[in-house]
């Protein structure tokens, strides 16, 4: 940025001259543009040289330096104005215009080019499809516009013959969503007739040169333009074939299809064939001099030749009595409808280019409920003064144009702005400027302007000569003092073209030809009214134009030519002179410097600025905005740069209010991050709240299910009397899904401690009972683990199964004499190598018997019950058992679990047997009681005896034995045991 600035030379604001006269204005714009400082701004607006050579300062590095950035932080440029336009429609909503204005070659449509580029490459970056397609079709559309709008003058060798407005549509985000093309008075006598040294539109050499063998031929064309009538002048050929190319790549991208790109090349050549007939006069008739051309032009425009024939030789007319009957032309009115004809077929062709153009690009689909507001940037290029030696009516209409916008630039800039002063109550030294609001009266006024009085004398063409048109001028005017009487030919004001010919046109095949005539489908009876005039037509369209842009935030760029000779290097004095004094930039620079760069209602004022004052944030308490307008002005110190009005602080210097928002710029990222934090704390206290609510719902939601779910338990319990109803009939009724979903553990718990309660109060005198109170309690509590664990002891296994083993008992009993049996079961001997066999094992109140369940249950081992001094068992589900006995002739057996019950632990049977046993023995000799026996046990031991379930459950091994086993003889009937790990 420094640098760039130091590369200036001059001033670069005119504001900033030392005096404001012609002579510095003047030597300041030569200066810069000698050194290829081409543009100079007058406050925001623009003040361009046409350079006549390529600059370096349109490509992507300066398009990256203004984008986004203030007016003032670089040196001028088109795409300072672009920035300022696109971001007053961004930030403030407003829609804007840039109104490009300046003579004919001033560079205007080069300017505008550089503002669409512009505008489409800030937008959007990110490459979305349909944005993309707007801004190709806009940029695109130019191309084709040239081809057909354009045209060599003396003055540019491509010179806009017609006005054109676009308007680019924006979307809330500032992206492109579409565009409309308004264009105005195309120079239609260019078709036929040409200034010498000129060219007719682009677009028939185009076609000439350019277009394939293949194509011309069908078109009945050569590719001579100096062949054609309306094309021999200016023949010679520059870069025509190449911009064919061009062209024809532009419309395809745009959408025209292949047809409508042959009918647009057809109706081309069937001008160029028109300008070619010619008529010859007998004396009597007036016939045509080429039949063949006739064919052609039929087959181009698909219409019937005689049709044609007749179109061009009679005019239908209606007669005071309602006939039609066929009028013969004179020669001189054949010409005539032959030209009007051709000047027509093109103005028509180049309307509906700029309609089809304006189908593609229209917005579509826009909600604005969805999109928000739709803003718009309208881009202005219309034609600048054109003074000729020979000046034609489209002279008269493009002068007249160039009026209004100086006066509507007159309007918003100098009169709009004196008037807001003296409205404000500032103190303002009035400037004098020429408002030329007198010259556009006299153009436009209704009855006495020159229109007025031109409508007046079309509508008795042919009885009224032009020289009465200018005695009529001469009476009503000849008091103006901007009135002088000069012209005579004023003939294109009337818009004769025979309806014959839009009949004509209209009954053609080709469906892209009718829907450029839809006023040929009107009979010749139902003509009536007659058509608006030229001028009529044209100024209403500049009211409109004028409207449009008055209602928008204008910019202005205003276009200066150097010199006539196109020459990058000649700076012509008068010539730049002359064009600063009739654009009124003077006057511009004395409003500009003279009053203020800048103003703004309090209230938005203080909006914008007021986080960078701490007295304004977030809110003022001041007891108005005016007065809190003044401490952000003062805490700043600019309060001599500015001045205040009623409603609204005007502000002198721009530099004032660029150190304002560059204070902004930085403030706004922590306000930001300061907006999200309070947002964010806003939208999570929300959420808490919500969620409380919803979970203190659904509380009150469960426990009423759950309250309702046991009121129905107990209803149903209610009437149970019979404890085994517990386990069999009654049912625990299923609790709701919604519960079940949410809180199934709640119903589980509840299911339990409900299920405890019933089955609490229940003696377990007996073990059937417990049994039903065991099952009713998993019925209850739907709690499936297993709790039948205390079945009966059965003890005398072998008996209750084998019968043989029942023989051997019976025998040993009256052997031995035991009175009982403690206990019976099958077992498994395990050797030293652990080899197991399998045995059977009895043990009585007297002995204990290894048995062999193979050989008929023989007795293998007998051991009074008396040697047996201690016990052990393992804690593993093996259910090995140890008989210690004090001959050291230990039994060693693993009781084998029943088949018909695997999960039937017999340890606990088999040690419970025998403490009962050794317990009533000592109760009988009354020498130990029970807890004596057992002191010899530790706890666990005493629970492992007990709670037989934890020896299943366990996975540890444990040892209980004697300690001092074959050292200390245990006492008769007591024995001892111990634990410790093997
Ligand atoms: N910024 C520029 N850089 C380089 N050359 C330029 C520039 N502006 C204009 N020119 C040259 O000047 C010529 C005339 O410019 P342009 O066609 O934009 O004038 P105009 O004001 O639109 O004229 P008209 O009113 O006749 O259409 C261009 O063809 C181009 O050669």
């Amino acid at each position: 940025m420094a640098e760039l600035e130091s590369l200036e030379f001059g001033k670069s604001d005119f504001i900033l001259l030392d005096e404001v006269t012609m002579e510095q204005f003047m030597e300041n714009l030569k200066l810069r543009f000698e050194k290829g400082r081409i543009y100079t701004f007058i406050g925001e607006v623009v003040v361009s040289v046409n350079p006549y050579q390529h600059m370096d300062i349109y490509g992507k590095d300066s398009i990256e330096a203004y984008r986004g950035r203030e007016l003032y932080e670089n040196p001028p440029h088109l795409f300072s104005v672009s920035d300022a336009a696109y971001k007053a429609m961004k930030r403030r909503a407003k829609d804007t215009c840039i109104v490009i204005s300046g003579e004919s070659g001033a560079g205007k449509t080069e300017a505008s080019k550089y503002i669409m580029q512009y505008i489409a490459a800030i937008t959007n970056p990110a490459l979305r499809e349909e944005v993309e397609s707007v801004k190709h079709v806009l940029l695109k559309s130019t191309c084709v516009l040239e081809a057909f709008g354009n045209a060599k003058t003396n003055r540019n060798d491509n010179s806009s013959r017609f006005g054109k407005y676009m308007d680019i549509n924006f979307n809330f985000n500032g992206d492109p969503t579409g565009g409309h093309i308004n264009n105005y008075l195309l120079e239609k006598s260019r078709v036929v007739q040409q200034q010498p040294g000129e060219r007719n539109f682009h677009s028939f050499y185009q076609l000439l040169r350019g277009g394939s063998d293949d194509v011309l031929k069908s078109l009945h064309l050569d590719n001579d333009p100096a062949l054609y009538t309306y094309t021999r002048q200016g023949a010679t050929s520059n870069n025509d074939r190449s911009s064919h190319k061009a062209v024809l790549h532009a419309l395809q991208v745009i959408g025209f299809t292949e047809e409508e790109i042959h009918s647009i090349y057809e109706t081309l050549a069937a001008i160029l064939l028109l300008g070619n007939l010619e008529f010859v006069c007998d004396g009597e008739s007036v016939s045509l001099s080429e039949p063949l051309a006739l064919t052609e032009i039929s087959a181009l425009t698909q219409t019937d030749p005689e049709c044609v024939r007749t179109s061009l030789l009679y005019r239908t007319v209606a007669t005071g009595g309602g006939d039609v009957i066929q009028k013969e032309h004179s020669q001189q009115d054949a010409c005539f409808g032959r030209d009007a004809f051709a000047k027509a077929l093109y103005e028509r062709l180049f309307a509906w280019i700029v309609g089809r153009i304006n189908s593609v690009i229209e917005v579509k689909n826009y909600n604005p409920v969805l999109h928000g507001k739709n803003t718009v940037i309208g881009v202005l290029d219309i034609y600048g003064f054109e003074i000729f030696d020979n000046n034609s009516f489209e002279q008269f209409c493009i002068n007249y144009c160039n009026e209004k916008l100086q006066h509507l630039f007159i309007e918003l800039i100098l009169q709009q702005e004196q008037e807001e002063y003296e409205r404000e109550g500032i103190v303002w030294e009035h400037v004098d400027y020429v408002d030329n609001q007198i010259i556009v009266d006299l153009v436009e006024q209704p009855h006495k302007g020159i229109i007025s009085v031109l409508d007046e004398a079309c509508l008795t063409v042919g009885n009224v000569t032009d020289t009465v048109l200018l005695q009529s001028l001469d009476q009503k005017l000849s008091q103006h003092p901007h009135y002088t009487p000069k012209g005579k030919d004023l003939n294109p004001n009337y818009n004769l073209l025979f309806q014959d010919f839009k009949r004509l046109m209209f009954s053609s095949c080709n469906g892209v030809l009718r829907q450029m005539w839809p006023d040929g489908q009107t009979s010749i009876t139902e003509v009536t009214k007659r058509p608006q005039t030229a001028a009529t037509l044209f100024k209403n369209s500049i009211v409109a134009l004028v409207q449009k842009l008055a209602c928008k935030e204008p910019y202005y760029v205003r276009c200066i030519k150097p010199n006539e000779l196109k020459s990058p290097v000649l700076f012509d004095d008068a010539r730049c002179r002359h064009q600063v004094a009739y654009l009124g930039l003077l006057e511009n620079v004395m409003v500009r410097r003279a009053g203020f760069a800048y103003r703004q209602p309090y209230e938005r004022f203080l909006q914008r600025y007021k986080m960078t004052c701490e007295y304004t944030w977030p809110n003022h308490l001041m007891p108005t905005d005016q007065e809190a307008v003044r401490a952000i002005v003062s805490q700043h110190g600019f309060d001599a740069d500015v001045d205040y009005g009623r409603s609204k602080l005007f502000v002198r210097s721009p530099r004032s209010l660029f150190s304002l928002e560059q204070e902004r710029n930085q403030l706004i990222p922590i306000l930001v991050l300061f907006l999200q934090k309070v947002w964010r704390g806003a939208l999570a206290r929300m959420r808490c709240r919500r969620m409380r609510a919803i979970y203190c719902i659904m509380r009150c939601y469960k426990r009423y299910k759950v309250k309702a779910h046991f009121w129905e338990v107990e209803r149903r319990f209610a009437n149970v009397r019979n404890m085994a109803d517990y386990g069999r009939s009654v049912q625990w009724p299923e609790p709701p899904a919604a519960l079940c979903r949410f809180h199934r553990n709640t119903v589980n718990l509840y299911k339990r401690w409900w299920a405890r309660q019933m089955v609490k109060n229940i003696p377990p005198s007996d073990m059937l009972e417990v049994r039903a109170k065991v099952a009713a309690y998993s019925a209850l509590s739907g709690e499936r683990k297993d709790w039948g664990v205390r079945r009966a002891w059965e003890r005398d296994y072998l008996s209750n199964t084998c019968s043989s083993f029942v023989q051997v008992s019976k025998e040993l009993r009256n052997k031995d004499d035991f009175s009982r049996v403690l206990f019976s079961g099958f077992c498994r001997k395990i050797n030293r190598f652990n080899k197991s066999t399998d045995r059977a094992l009895l043990i009585t109140d007297k002995c204990v018997y290894k048995l062999e369940p193979k050989k008929q249950f023989k007795v293998l081992k007998r051991t009074p019950l008396q040697t047996v001094t201690g016990l052990s068992v393992t804690s593993g589900a093996d259910q090995l058992v140890a008989l210690h006995c004090s001959s050291q002739d230990d039994v060693l057996l693993c009781l084998q679990r029943g088949l018909l019950s695997p999960n039937q632990d017999r340890v606990g049977e088999l040690v419970g047997s025998l403490v009962d046993q050794f317990t009533r023995r000592h109760l009988q000799k009354g020498r130990q009681t029970h807890e004596q026996i057992f002191s010899h046990f530790s706890c666990e031991e005493e629970e492992t005896f007990i709670h037989e379930q934890r020896l299943q459950q366990s996975t540890s091994r444990r040892h209980i034995t004697e300690p001092d086993r074959g050292r200390q003889p245990a006492a008769e009937g007591s024995p001892k045991c111990g634990s410790g790990a093997k």
